[in-house]
């Protein structure tokens, strides 16, 4: 199969969708890979490494995008990439397709099967191709978290791990998934005060025997959020519904409770963002403020640390390339329920319910069409 590679053209985004490891895998299995030309020259994956993997490398996207069978990405197309997208091309990569019409009527208009990393399963209910993302963006949180905390970024001038004598910073993570988990341990490690909110009591009970007094846990309704955020100098946004718009846990009337210069870090804004006042920003201008509250919303996190998340993309998300490659996308996903159960659209259908509710399109089962 002919599988491509393109360049990523998001901001500020250097990630790839292959390293030259998984490139040399998918050769030896008797595929021909079409890499972009510099695909991954930001980070130090150089053309040479990846034509030594056996890769061919391709002088521009538009060729990319018509040769390929396979297109494997990073980010969610972008409005000039959806429209480079063919009838029954596969495309795999983030899409984040709930609170994004107009990328979702450009991938259905273009009749292609779009597989989207972040809603194939595994069998104790993960997902196995958020987790490695979101293990980076949970960590970067607290980073980038800190950061903002400072003055000269709007910040109310705390250090995280406070000093000898003077107290720690006060971290709310809400929702205790990879990202909050990621976070938490973060926070805890710099020595801030913690404090993780979930819905799932059977999630707070393992992440108490797994962390004991050091992380504090709370069950998640407004009431408790409000009750915390008076002390909270940095909140960070980790809740999801698999597929569907983040609920908004922070309005705009609540951050009258939260002290000015206050930061809040909503990693989930690629689903909509968790907080009423967020707005997706980019690495190059991630942060603004609303109501003297230090807002960052970049949905690209990852992006930031490119070489690190490339090579932990790669590694979740090979054998899954594999499975399309060497099978085809329609015997891959009959066999493996987990893979299928990323298919959000397909030819010209919305068959992920979560994506067809956000925008009140029509829902398509599945099976309905994997008969064929
Ligand atoms: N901005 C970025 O660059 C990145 C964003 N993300 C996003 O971060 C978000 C979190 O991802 P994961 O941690 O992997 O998901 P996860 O599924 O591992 O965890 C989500 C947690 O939220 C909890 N939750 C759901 N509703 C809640 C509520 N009302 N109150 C409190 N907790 C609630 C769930 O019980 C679960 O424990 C997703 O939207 C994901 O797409 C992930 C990676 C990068
Ligand atoms: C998960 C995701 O959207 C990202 O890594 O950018
Ligand atoms: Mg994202």
């Amino acid at each position: 199969m002919d599988i491509g590679i393109p360049k990523e053209i998001k901001n500020h985004e250097y990630r790839v969708g292959m390293t030259p490891g998984g490139v040399k895998e998918l050769v030896r299995d008797g595929h021909r890979l079409l890499v972009e030309t510099h695909a991954g020259a930001a980070i130090g994956l150089s053309d040479e490494q990846y034509r030594a993997a056996g890769a061919e490398i391709v002088a521009d996207a538009g060729e990319v995008f018509s040769r390929a069978e396979l297109i494997v990405k990073v980010k969610e197309p972008q409005a000039e990439e959806y429209q480079r997208l063919k009838p029954d091309q596969v495309l795999f990569t983030y899409l984040h397709l709930a609170p994004d019409l107009p990328q979702t009527q450009g991938l259905l208009d273009s009749g292609c099967i779009a597989i989207a990393y972040e809603t194939v399963t595994d069998r104790s209910g993960g997902l196995p191709l958020l987790a490695p993302m979101s293990e980076v963006a949970g960590r970067m949180a607290i980073q980038a978290g800190a950061h903002c905390l400072e003055k000269a970024r709007g910040g109310r001038g705390v250090l995280l791990g406070g000093v000898p004598g003077v107290p720690p910073a006060r971290v709310l993570v809400l929702g205790g998934g990879v990202v909050g988990i990621n976070a938490a341990r973060m926070a805890l490690g710099l020595g801030a005060d913690v404090t993780l909110v979930d819905k799932s009591l059977a999630r707070l009970k393992e992440l108490d025997s797994l962390y004991g007094p050091a992380l504090k846990t709370l069950y998640s309704t407004s009431d408790a959020i409000e009750a915390e955020l008076p002390w909270a100098d940095l909140v960070v946004g980790a809740v999801l519904i698999p597929g569907a718009a983040a609920p908004k846990l922070i309005t705009r009337a609540m951050l009258a409770l939260l002290p000015k210069g206050a930061v809040l870090v909503d990693v989930a804004i690629d689903q909509g963002g968790c907080f009423e006042t967020s707005k997706a920003t980019t690495h190059q201008n991630p942060t603004y403020m609303v109501d003297d509250i230090v807002h960052y919303c970049v949905a690209n996190m990852p992006g930031g640390v490119a070489r690190t998340s490339t090579f932990a993309l790669t590694n979740a998300t090979l054998p899954f390339v594999q499975a399309l490659a060497n099978k085809g996308w329609r015997q891959a996903l009959k066999e493996d329920p987990h893979l299928a159960a990323g298919l959000n659209v397909h030819k010209g259908h919305i068959v992920y319910q979560a994506v067809a509710e956000a925008h009140q399109l029509p829902f398509t089962p599945l099976d309905k069409l994997l008969k064929g």
